[in-house]
C-alpha cells in the first residue's frame, strides 16, 4: 500500500476530466475488446518477462563465462539468449498486430458512430459548421479514442510490467541498488506534471489552426472559378500562408513543450545510473559482490530506463489524445435533432393536398421570415409561388420537407400534420428538383438511381427517357457508366437538371417541389428541360417557385408571397384583372420576358 500522501499526489496528477474521459472510453470501446486487449497483455507480459530474463542472464553470462571461464556455459547461455530474444521478437510482433487490429476496429466503430450521429442532425447544424471542422472532428476524434486506449494499455502492459520485472531482477541481485531506482522514479514522474497544462493549451491552438487551414483551402478550391476570374490568387495565398506559418510556430512550441520532460528524465536517469555504478563498483571491489551481479543490475537499470521514461511521459502523451477524444464525445453527445418519437405514424398520401395555415417561422430569433402564411395547393394541381426576392418562397419548401419546424401554425398533407408523421415517410412523398442540382461523385446511373435505391436498369432508362436525358447520356462514351465528377462539373446546366428530373421520375413521389432555374439555359436545352418538367408534373401536386412566365400563366393557382405572407392568390387572368400586387410584380418581372417571347 502507498502512504496516503503519496497516493493522493498520484491521484492528483490525473484530473477528474481525464479520469472521466478515460473511464468513458474504456466503457464505450475498451470493454467490448477485452479479449483482444487481454491477448495483447499476454504478449506484453512475455516481452517484459523476456526482457527481465535477458537482464538476469547477463549476470550469469559474466560470472560463468568471464569469471569462471566455463566453455560449456558459452553454448548454453548463448542458446538461452537467442531463445529469449526470439520469444521477445514474436511477443513484440503479436502485441503489435493484436493492438493494431483492436485499434483499427475502434477507429472504424467511432467513425460509424459519428456518422450516425451526424446524420441525425438537422440542416441547421450543417449550415452552422464548416465541412472542414466536421471532417477534422470525424477523423481526429475517432483516432484519438484508439490512441488513448492503446497508450494506456501499452504503458500498463509493456512498460509497467517491464519496469516491475526489471526491478525484481535488481532486487534479486541487490535490493539496495533497486532502492536507488525506486527513489529516483517518482521524482521524475512528478517533474512532468507542470508541462501538461502548457501542452493542452498549445494543442487546442494547433487544432484550431489546422481547422482554419482546411476551411480556407476548401473554400479556395471550391470557389476556384471566382478566385481565378477576380484574380484573387495572391490574396488567397497570403491568407493561407499566414495560417500555415502560425501552425508551424504552434507545432514547434508543442514539440518544445513535449520534449521538456526529456532533459529532466535524462538527468535523473543519469543520476540513478551513476549512483548504482558507484555503489555496485564499490561492493564488487570491496564488498564481496560478483561482477555478474554488477552487470546484471546495470543492464536491468539501463533496460528499465526507456519504459520508465515512457511511463513518466504517459500523462503528457495522453493529453493531446484526450482532447481529441473529448471532441469525439462532443459530437456523440449531441442530441439527435431529427429523431422521430417511437411509434410515430407514417404519412399516408391519398391525393396530396398541401395546406399551410397561419405559419410563422424564423431562422434567427426575432427575425421572422414567414409571418402567418396560408395557402392550399390542391391535389394534382400546380401552384406557383411568386414574389420578390427574400419573400420566403424557398422557406416554404424547406418547411414542407421539415428541414425546419414551424414556430406556430400548421402544415398538413391530406389533413395530416407533417410534424406528427415520420420524417422519412414525409420526405419519401416529396420529389424535389432545384436549380442548383447536386450530383454525387459517381456514375450517371448511380446519380439517377439515387431517386429509388435498388432500381432496375429498365426503370433507370425509362426515367431517363421521360426526363429527355437518355439521348445525351447515350452520346457519352461511357453511357450510363460515365462518371460525373465532384459536383458534376463535366455536365452542362441543362444536362444536370435533366439528371435531377430523371431522379424525380424514378422516385415517383405524389408531391413535387420545383425551384425553376433562373440561369438562362440555351433555348434547345431549355425546351428539353421544360418538356421533361411538364410530364413530371402530370398528376402530381406541384409547388413551383416560378421564374418563367409560361409556368405562371399555366399554373392552376398563383400565390404571391411578400414579406412572409401570401398577399394574393388566384389564376393568372384573375390576378391580372385585379390589378393588385401580382399585376405590379408581373409587369416588372415578366414584362421583359413577354417582350422576348413575342419578339
Ligand atoms: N438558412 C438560413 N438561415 C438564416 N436565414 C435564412 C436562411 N435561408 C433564408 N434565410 C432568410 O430568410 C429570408 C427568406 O428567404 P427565402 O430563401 O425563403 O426567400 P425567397 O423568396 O426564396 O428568395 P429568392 O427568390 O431570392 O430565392 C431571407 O431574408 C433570407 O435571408
Amino acid at each position: 500500500m502507498l502512504p496516503p500522501k503519496m497516493a493522493n499526489a498520484l491521484r492528483n496528477m490525473v484530473s477528474p476530466e481525464t479520469r472521466d474521459t478515460v473511464r468513458r472510453l474504456f466503457v464505450q470501446d475498451g470493454r467490448r475488446h477485452w479479449k483482444g486487449y487481454a491477448l495483447s497483455f499476454v504478449f506484453m507480459a512475455f516481452m517484459a518477462g523476456t526482457t527481465s530474463g535477458l537482464a538476469y542472464l547477463m549476470g550469469t553470462v559474466i560470472n560463468r563465462i568471464f569469471v569462471e571461464q566455463s566453455t560449456s556455459a558459452i553454448w548454453i547461455l548463448s542458446g538461452a539468449v537467442v531463445a529469449l530474444s526470439v520469444t521477445k521478437g514474436f511477443a513484440a510482433y503479436g502485441q503489435a498486430v493484436t493492438l493494431a487490429k483492436v485499434g483499427n476496429r475502434i477507429v472504424a466503430d467511432n467513425q460509424k458512430r459519428v456518422l450516425d450521429r451526424l446524420l441525425t442532425q438537422d440542416v441547421t447544424f450543417f449550415s452552422g459548421s464548416h465541412t472542414a471542422e466536421i471532417m477534422m472532428r470525424f477523423n481526429t476524434g475517432a483516432q484519438a479514442a484508439r490512441n488513448v486506449l492503446n497508450l494506456i494499455i501499452t504503458s500498463l502492459g509493456r512498460d509497467l510490467l517491464s519496469v516491475i520485472g526489471l526491478t525484481a531482477v535488481m532486487i534479486i541481485q541487490d535490493p539496495f541498488m533497486a532502492l536507488i531506482g525506486f527513489i529516483v522514479m517518482p521524482i521524475a514522474v512528478g517533474g512532468v506534471r507542470s508541462l501538461i497544462r502548457k501542452v493542452q493549451k498549445i494543442f487546442s491552438r494547433e487544432f484550431h489552426s489546422a481547422i482554419q487551414i482546411m476551411t480556407e483551402s476548401i473554400d479556395a478550391f471550391q470557389g476556384i472559378r471566382t478566385i481565378k476570374s477576380f484574380t484573387l490568387e495572391d490574396s488567397q495565398r497570403a491568407k493561407i500562408y499566414g495560417r500555415i506559418d502560425k501552425m508551424e510556430k504552434a507545432s514547434n512550441r508543442m514539440m518544445r513543450a513535449q520534449s521538456q520532460s526529456g532533459p529532466l528524465m535524462e538527468a535523473l536517469g543519469g543520476v540513478a545510473i551513476g549512483l548504482v555504478v558507484m555503489y555496485a563498483g564499490w561492493s564488487v571491489l570491496h564488498g564481496g559482490r560478483t561482477p555478474g551481479e554488477f552487470f546484471s543490475v546495470i543492464t536491468a537499470l539501463l533496460l528499465c530506463y526507456e519504459p520508465a521514461k515512457r511511463l513518466a511521459r504517459l500523462n503528457i502523451d495522453l493529453t493531446t489524445h484526450l482532447l481529441g477524444a473529448r471532441m469525439l464525445f462532443e459530437i456523440l453527445d449531441r442530441p439527435a435533432t431529427e429523431a422521430d418519437a417511437p411509434g410515430t405514424p407514417e404519412l399516408v398520401v391519398r391525393g396530396g393536398a398541401v395546406a399551410f395555415d397561419e405559419v410563422v417561422f424564423s431562422y434567427r430569433e426575432s427575425e421572422p421570415v414567414l409571418r402567418g402564411l396560408s395557402f392550399i395547393a390542391e391535389p394534382g394541381q400546380t401552384t406557383a409561388l411568386v414574389g420578390p426576392s427574400g419573400g420566403g418562397k424557398s422557406t416554404v419548401m424547406n418547411l414542407l420537407e421539415r428541414f425546419y419546424d414551424v414556430e406556430s401554425g400548421v402544415i398538413t398533407i391530406d389533413g395530416q400534420r407533417i410534424d406528427t408523421v415520420t420524417r422519412r415517410s414525409l420526405r419519401q412523398a416529396i420529389g424535389f428538383v432545384s436549380q442548383d442540382v447536386f450530383l454525387f461523385t459517381g456514375t450517371v446511373r448511380e446519380n439517377i438511381a439515387a431517386g429509388l435505391p435498388g432500381a432496375t436498369e429498365e426503370q433507370i432508362i425509362a426515367a431517363a427517357r421521360s426526363a429527355h436525358a437518355h439521348d445525351f447520356i447515350m452520346g457519352f462514351e461511357g453511357g450510363y457508366d460515365s462518371r460525373v465528377g465532384e459536383r458534376g462539373t463535366q455536365l452542362s446546366g441543362g444536362q444536370r437538371q435533366r439528371i435531377a428530373i430523371a431522379r424525380a421520375f424514378l422516385k415517383d413521389a405524389p408531391i413535387l417541389l420545383l425551384d425553376e432555374a433562373t440561369a438562362a439555359l440555351d433555348s434547345e436545352s431549355e425546351a428539353e428541360v421544360q418538356k421533361a418538367l411538364q410530364s413530371l408534373q402530370t398528376n402530381r401536386t406541384t409547388l413551383v417557385i416560378a421564374h418563367r412566365l409560361q409556368t405562371v400563366i399555366n399554373a392552376d393557382k398563383i400565390c404571391v408571397i411578400e414579406k412572409g405572407r401570401v398577399v394574393e392568390s388566384g389564376r393568372h387572368e384573375e390576378l391580372v384583372a385585379k390589378r393588385g400586387r401580382y399585376f405590379t410584380f408581373h409587369q416588372l418581372q415578366f414584362a421583359g420576358q413577354q417582350e422576348r417571347l413575342s419578339a
